[in-house]
């Protein structure tokens, strides 16, 4: 862990040598940037105090107890919120090397300030699931929320799911369709989900693959002597991701609720997004950022760790993917960017060394994404810097229900920002990222705009290439049921209703 440039207090380091309190004055001046929300970019100051922004306007005037930042020249914008992690995750036989500590550390350093993992029940249980990532989550700097999967069906995971959302914070609820044997459900229980989602008021969001097509399609894989990284990407191909991506939307719509789509990789998974919206249904697509910027070339690379690394689910698709996925984020057909990220060192993606199915599925990108969002989305003149923060913010915030608390300078948000510097670079490398996985798909990944100043919670955390993290001092983010989404789905069960054809009346009934 030589790369681990930040400073872990109680973990070997004392407060006063890495100097964590250094910057805790609670109050902060932003001075002289660009302020950039997703509606609006003007030239402005910023105030903070105790962690919320007060005040948001030209030539704020302050005293000598507050810290000034200079951002002339410079974009203020939100932090990143990441919809979607996996910290500290028991997946395919493995525990991803990032717990909520190190992962987070990781996001701070490139620029995002919140994340919504997923909380995976045990053995079913909703309630124990959450408690084991309550547990987890103790050592998190920086805020988080939690979703949670359903991985069975009975009439103790329906109570859970209200206390879920009525006491615990939770407004989503996740349904695998692929890993066969192990979190994968089928469409009756998806069935019971939507309907129970749609009475709480939280939104349901899918995996889309056919499981039961992949495992068929690893079999003919294995059966062609095809076992190396190169049979991950055959046997899971973009069409059994438009087949359950079209088959949520159309069990979404039969129920009338909103559906959220995890991780869209391919353009058939996109075509029925895009049908789905022009036709009035809301679905949200959520590529993430590897699918977004990278494609499938690697996995056919002959030193197997180089190839296992891009390894995850469904795959990084062949090249024309990624241009149209950037395509539908720029015209809006695609909502917000994610990540996915879960991350296993060499050593476990050598567990798949004689069958790609044994490679744990996952690659890294909470501490790349606001980065590589920028060089590819921005920088490339597909969108502009209010778009940027809508994608890479405000919208997730929106949908999870908790703007403008997160997604927004505004005057009563939370002092979640960044300090980006168009004119500044990065660039990308296992040396000196501050995840604790071994790689990088990203490696040697050189691009303009950096993320120079992360403030999480009104503390500067990341500032002139250093962390200043403490364990413990990140705030689980509660989100209520019933966000935007939901706005409507009332009145078009009841013209549903009106439209049915009257019932014929029958003499014998
Ligand atoms: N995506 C992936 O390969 N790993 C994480 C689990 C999931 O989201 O499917
Ligand atoms: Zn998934
Ligand atoms: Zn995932």
């Amino acid at each position: 862990e030589s790369n681990h440039q930040f400073c872990e207090a109680g973990i070997g380091y004392g407060e006063s040598q890495c100097g964590i309190y250094s910057s805790s004055s609670t109050k902060l001046l932003i001075k002289g940037g660009t302020v950039v929300n997703a509606h609006l970019q003007e030239l402005a100051d910023v105030y903070v105090e105790d962690g919320i922004i007060v005040a948001v306007k030209p030539n704020i005037i302050v005293g000598d107890d507050v810290t000034v930042l200079d951002a002339s020249g410079k974009f203020v914008m939100p932090g990143g919120i990441d919809p979607h992690t996996h910290l500290a995750m028991d997946f395919m036989a493995s525990q991803t090397v990032d717990d909520f500590f190190s992962g987070q550390a990781a996001a701070l350093a490139g620029g995002t300030t919140m994340h919504i993992d997923f909380a995976i029940p045990v053995n079913g249980n909703l309630m124990a699931g959450f408690q084991a990532y309550q547990n987890k989550a103790k050592v998190s700097c920086m805020d988080y929320g939690f979703h949670m999967a359903i991985t069975k069906w009975d009439d103790l995971v329906s109570r859970d799911m209200e206390i879920m959302v009525k006491e615990k914070g939770i407004n989503s609820f996740k349904f695998f369709m692929a890993y066969k044997g192990a979190v994968m459900v089928n469409d009756d229980l998806i069935l019971e989900g939507l309907k129970r989602c749609k009475s709480l008021g939280a939104l349901a969001m899918v995996h889309a693959e056919n499981g039961d097509a992949v495992v068929e399609g690893q079999k003919k894989m294995i059966e062609l002597g095809i076992t190396g990284p190169e049979g991950h990407a055959l046997s899971r191909p973009p069409v059994l991701e438009g087949e359950a991506t079209a088959r949520a939307i159309r069990l979404a719509s039969f129920v009338n609720t909103p559906l959220y789509v995890v991780h869209v990789m391919s353009i058939d998974a996109l075509e029925e997004i895009a049908k789905a919206r022009n036709s009035g249904q809301k679905v949200i697509g959520e590529p993430v950022v590897s699918g977004l910027v990278l494609d499938d070339s690697e996995l056919w690379n002959p030193d197997f760790i180089t190839a296992a690394k891009y390894v995850m689910s469904p795959p990084i698709r062949a090249s024309g993917h990624a241009k149209a996925l950037q395509a539908a984020l720029s015209t809006g057909l695609l909502q917000l960017v994610g990540t996915d990220h879960c991350v296993f060192n060499s050593t476990q993606k050598s567990l798949g060394i004689d069958d790609f199915r044994k490679i744990p599925n996952g690659v890294n990108g909470i501490e790349e994404r606001m980065h590589l969002v920028w060089d590819t989305m921005v920088e490339s003149g597909q969108i502009s810097a209010t778009d940027y923060v809508r994608l890479t913010s405000t919208e997730c915030a929106r949908i999870f229900n908790i703007y403008p608390r997160k997604g927004a300078i505004l005057a009563g948000s939370d002092a979640d920002i960044i300090i980006l510097n168009p004119n500044s670079s990065f660039e990308i490398s296992s040396s000196s990222h501050h995840s604790r996985i071994d790689t990088n798909i990203y490696e040697g990944w050189r691009g303009k705009g950096k993320v120079e100043v992360t403030i999480a919670g009104g503390r500067v955390v990341w500032e002139n290439d250093e962390l200043k993290v403490v364990p413990g001092s990140g705030k689980y983010i509660e989100m209520p049921p019933f966000n935007y989404l939901f706005n409507g789905i009332e009145k078009a069960d009841a013209r549903y209703l009106s439209s049915l054809r009257a019932p014929v009346k029958r003499s014998n009934s």
